[in-house]
């Protein structure tokens, strides 16, 4: 792999709720140049003492905002990490935070119109001030039938209870952010992966691109 002397590059993974994304980081975590970054699920299990996932899913019209609040900021954590390696694999974003998880919360009347502006602002002067720029969007794209699946596999305690209709509404506004490019901004250049697929099958396709995977953000700057 030759990657250009000291230009590091970050890679969001990004999908649906079950979409695959630990599988990929995992995957990927085997490479010497790549360091992955998982989602800090568990500062939001344990947040000085406080289960705010559990919070979020039991009463998201009173803690849906809360715990956005908190996800920016463990997502801004993340994004401003620094790592030694050439290759930063992130899994989801603050961008995904703002134009799924939060859309989808104020869009389904789970938070109020005044918190989801502060949240936006948040947002806003985050991404104006703070370098949370990726390189490298990786889509891992599902149907809601098939992360739904997944979903009641793995069964994660807090999810046991999240509505078909919420996993279909955050589906979509993957699709309409990175597909369909509808209304949000796309902060960088996005690879769509069949993720319906058979997850051993997808580590076949994760091989089979990982060049393009890791080298294509190379191409980002055209200089
Ligand atoms: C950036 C971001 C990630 C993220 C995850 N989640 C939820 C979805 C899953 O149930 C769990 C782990 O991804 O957290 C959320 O509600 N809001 C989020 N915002």
């Amino acid at each position: 792999l030759k990657m250009s002397a000291g230009k590091k590059i970050t890679i969001c993974v990004e999908g649906n709720i079950g979409s695959g994304k630990t599988t990929l980081l995992d995957h990927f975590a085997q490479f010497p140049e790549v360091k992955t970054i998982s989602e800090p699920v568990n500062k939001w299990r344990d947040a000085g003492g406080h289960n705010l996932l559990e919070l979020m899913y039991s009463d998201p019209a009173r803690y849906s905002c809360m715990f956005q609040s908190y996800v920016q900021l463990t997502m801004m954590d993340n994004h401003t990490a620094p790592v030694e390696k050439p290759i930063k694999m992130m899994e989801r974003s603050i961008h995904s935070g703002r134009y799924c998880f939060i859309e989808n919360l104020h869009r389904g009347g789970l938070m109020a119109d005044a918190e989801y502006a502060v949240l936006d602002q948040w947002f806003q002067w985050i991404t104006a001030n703070v370098n949370v720029q990726p390189d490298l969007i990786v889509y891992l794209r599902t149907s809601p039938e098939v992360a739904l699946e997944r979903i009641r596999r793995r069964s994660r305690d807090e999810e046991r209870a999240i509505p078909e209709s919420y996993v279909r509404a955050l589906h979509e506004l993957h699709e309409d952010w990175l597909v369909r490019r509808a209304q949000f901004p796309v902060p960088c250049q996005v690879l769509v992966l069949d993720a319906d697929q058979d997850l051993s099958l997808l580590k076949e396709e994760f091989n089979v691109r990982k060049q393009e995977i890791l080298c294509r953000s190379e191409v980002k700057s055209p200089v």
